[in-house]
């Protein structure tokens, strides 16, 4: 067993020519404005957050911000949130701000939060500068980094969008501290796929330390959060805007989306949805011949020891999970096009998926 005990903080560049940036991980990041403050560029500062965060961390932030005009946007709490009318409503706070080209909007909180201020940003003016400050694991671990942002809409998930790059991305693992378990664990889920998609080694590490892991140690939660980023900004460096080895970031999404949508967004966390996606895409692959039991299984047992779910909830319908499905942005020319898996470490996109067979994984057992 590889003994992990460095705390100290780490940054990870995500190279992207003139819109590289830096992920900074560690302790204190917040409330000491050394870390970030250097990437404003004007006077105006908007900090997007919701109404559980900002009474924890936005006096921290605000602190750093004295001598600009700066001012906050507040969305109440939740998936059901990320919608069209409150990037609208941001918009307006933007307004309101007299917001120049060169403001800055710090999104201060988890992927929600992230996804609709890095939106927001990309829209003002045409693209304004953003800064994300994840708060959840899993924003840290992977929503924070990679320029996706966009909104809901009830038709399905992340439907309308724009892929726009933050300035900075500052995750202090310290707001880790005030995370409820179940959605730290949600972050975990992301983690693994990073391993799963691409890094068999990191998969064993994954195994060798998952009881560690879900009782947070400091440590290895800073290693498994750089390993993670530093896996996804090389493949955002490689191909930013998805034209063909991005995708397979979204192993176990088209299944994880459609489970989330049919939730209504409350019964599952998009964490929690991947997990689910990862093990119906295994068992997809193992009926079409790709992917060995065995493989499913491991997967399956490291989930469980992150406590995720592994089984679609009770209720939801094979063919109404199918339809969403056909909603996808993956899918072309009215096929469905999948990430599915040649056991650990391996994923692959498959295009012109049977109907049939994505049924039967999602039969109930
Ligand atoms: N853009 C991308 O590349 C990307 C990647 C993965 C996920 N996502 C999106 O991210 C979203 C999921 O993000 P999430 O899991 O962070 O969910 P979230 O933003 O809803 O946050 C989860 C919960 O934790 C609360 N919270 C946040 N920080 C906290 C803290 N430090 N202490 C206490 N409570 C805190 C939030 O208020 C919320 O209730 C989804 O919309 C998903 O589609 C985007
Ligand atoms: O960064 C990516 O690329 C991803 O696919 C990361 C996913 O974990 C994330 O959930 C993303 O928002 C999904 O994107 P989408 O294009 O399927 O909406
Ligand atoms: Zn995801």
């Amino acid at each position: 067993m590889t003994i992990v005990t460095d705390t100290r903080p780490c940054s990870i560049d995500v190279v992207l020519g003139a819109r590289s940036y830096p992920v900074s991980i560690g302790q204190g990041l917040l409330s000491d404005s050394r870390h970030w403050r250097h990437a404003l560029r004007g006077r105006h500062v908007l900090v997007i957050s919701n109404h559980t965060v900002a009474p924890l961390y936005l006096d921290r932030v605000l602190a750093g911000l004295e001598g600009l005009q700066a001012s906050s946007f507040l969305l109440d709490d939740g998936e059901a949130h990320k919608t069209f009318a409150n990037v609208g409503n941001a918009l307006n706070a933007l307004a309101q701000l007299g917001a120049t080209r060169d403001a800055c909007i710090i999104a201060l909180g988890g992927g929600v939060v992230g996804d609709l201020a890095g939106f927001t940003a990309a829209c003002w003016m045409r693209g304004i500068d953003f800064i994300q400050m994840p708060t959840t694991l899993l924003a840290m671990v992977d929503s924070s980094v990679g320029g996706k942002t966009g909104v809901n809409l009830p038709a399905g998930k992340n439907l309308v969008g724009a892929f726009h790059q933050p300035r900075a991305v500052i995750a202090d693992i310290d707001t880790l501290a005030t995370l409820p378990q179940r959605e730290y664990c949600a972050g975990l889920a992301e983690v693994v796929k990073g391993a799963a998609i691409g890094d068999v080694e990191f998969f064993s590490w994954l195994e060798q330390h998952a009881d560690a892991l879900a009782a947070r140690d400091t440590a290895l939660l800073i290693e498994a959060i750089a390993r993670k980023v530093r896996y996804k900004a090389g493949v955002v460096a490689r191909d930013e805007t998805e034209q063909g080895e991005r995708a397979l970031l979204n192993l176990g999404h088209s299944f994880g989306h459609a489970l989330e949508t049919a939730g209504k967004y409350t019964a599952l966390l998009h964490g929690e949805g991947v997990a689910i996606g990862m093990l119906l895409a295994a068992r997809l692959s193992e009926r079409l011949g790709m992917s060995a039991a065995a493989d499913t299984a491991r997967l399956q047992r490291l989930l469980e020891r992150l406590a995720l779910p592994t089984a679609i909830p009770p209720g939801m319908q094979p063919q109404a999970l199918l339809a969403l499905m056909r909603l996808d942005k993956k899918n072309l020319a009215g096929t469905l096009r999948l990430i599915l898996w040649r056991g650990i470490g391996r994923a692959e996109i498959v295009s012109g998926v049977n109907e049939a067979d994505v049924l039967a994984v999602l039969e109930p057992a």
